[in-house]
């Protein structure tokens, strides 16, 4: 599904959060929106779900004006948004059950959904019986199961830690390569936007705007590490941090592929 930002503006009362935002998201493209705390990136999905209006322009999904939540478009957190009193599997089967499908069915594909995000053999688990990375898999299932159009991610991973983060990064992946959304990450983890995405988008502080667009389609072929090298001190330079003062760039400076 085609996601359209046509000119976005957004205030609260004196407050300008996001000022003449204009995109055009193509169907399967992963964006990644990186900028500043408080710049207006949550703002920007909240948008995208229909849970917020704009102040000014329009968002379009396929060419159709969003005037509403849809499951259609799916939004996920970083906290843990599983019903405590649900098992993983119940929880993952209650996003078919909103949409009216059988019990006994939608249990049988929650089953599928847990085993492709490696939660075989946990399914009747409770959510505070598993680890915070087994139940953000539980949640990247919830998200998949009904097979959305658009995948809106704040800071999906953003809690767990840096190991727990890379396993999950790679199982998203995956299923996106699979199932195809459209998908907006918001991150402040710049090397889950080089490893996840296909643009990145860089934001100013408030009220938000675009400093710079980076595009990593082409970089995916030719395996180009010194090109991800340079993106990445690029993207650290305009957040205000220093990445020649950053290890893990200097490594891959050095790489040859
Ligand atoms: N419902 C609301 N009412 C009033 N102000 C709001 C509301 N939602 C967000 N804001 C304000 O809008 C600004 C942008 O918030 P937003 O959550 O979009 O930022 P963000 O870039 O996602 O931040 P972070 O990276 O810290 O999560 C903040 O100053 C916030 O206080």
């Amino acid at each position: 599904m085609k996601l359209t930002f046509d000119n976005i503006s957004k205030q609260y009362g004196d407050l300008h959060v996001i000022e003449n935002f204009s995109r055009e998201f193509e169907e399967g493209q992963l964006v990644a929106l990186v900028g500043p705390s408080g710049c207006g990136k949550s703002t920007l999905l909240h948008i995208a779900a229909g849970l917020e209006k704009a102040s000014g322009g329009n968002i379009l999904a396929n060419s159709e004006p969003v005037r509403g939540p849809h499951p259609e478009r799916t939004l996920m957190f970083q906290e843990n948004a599983l019903y405590p009193w649900l098992t993983l599997a119940q929880n993952v089967a209650l996003a078919l059950e909103f949409q009216k499908i059988d019990k006994k069915k939608a249990r049988e594909q929650a089953f599928q959904w847990l085993e492709k995000v490696n939660l075989k053999g946990f399914e009747d688990y409770y959510p505070h019986q598993v680890s915070g990375g087994m139940r953000q898999r539980a949640a990247l299932a919830r998200a998949f199961i009904s097979h959305p159009k658009v995948l809106l991610l704040d800071e999906p991973f953003g809690a767990l830690d840096a190991l727990t983060r890379m396993t999950l990064q790679d199982s998203l992946r995956d299923l996106i390569r699979e199932a195809r959304p459209t998908v907006l990450l918001v991150t402040h983890d710049v090397d889950e936007a080089l490893f996840l995405a296909d643009r990145i988008l860089v934001f100013s502080n408030r009220p938000a705007t675009v400093l710079k667009e980076f595009n990593l389609t082409h970089c995916e072929k030719t395996h180009d590490l010194s090109e991800f090298a340079a993106m990445r001190r690029q993207i650290l330079g305009l957040l205000g941090i220093h990445a020649e003062q950053d290890d893990v760039a200097k490594l891959l400076e050095g790489a040859e592929v």
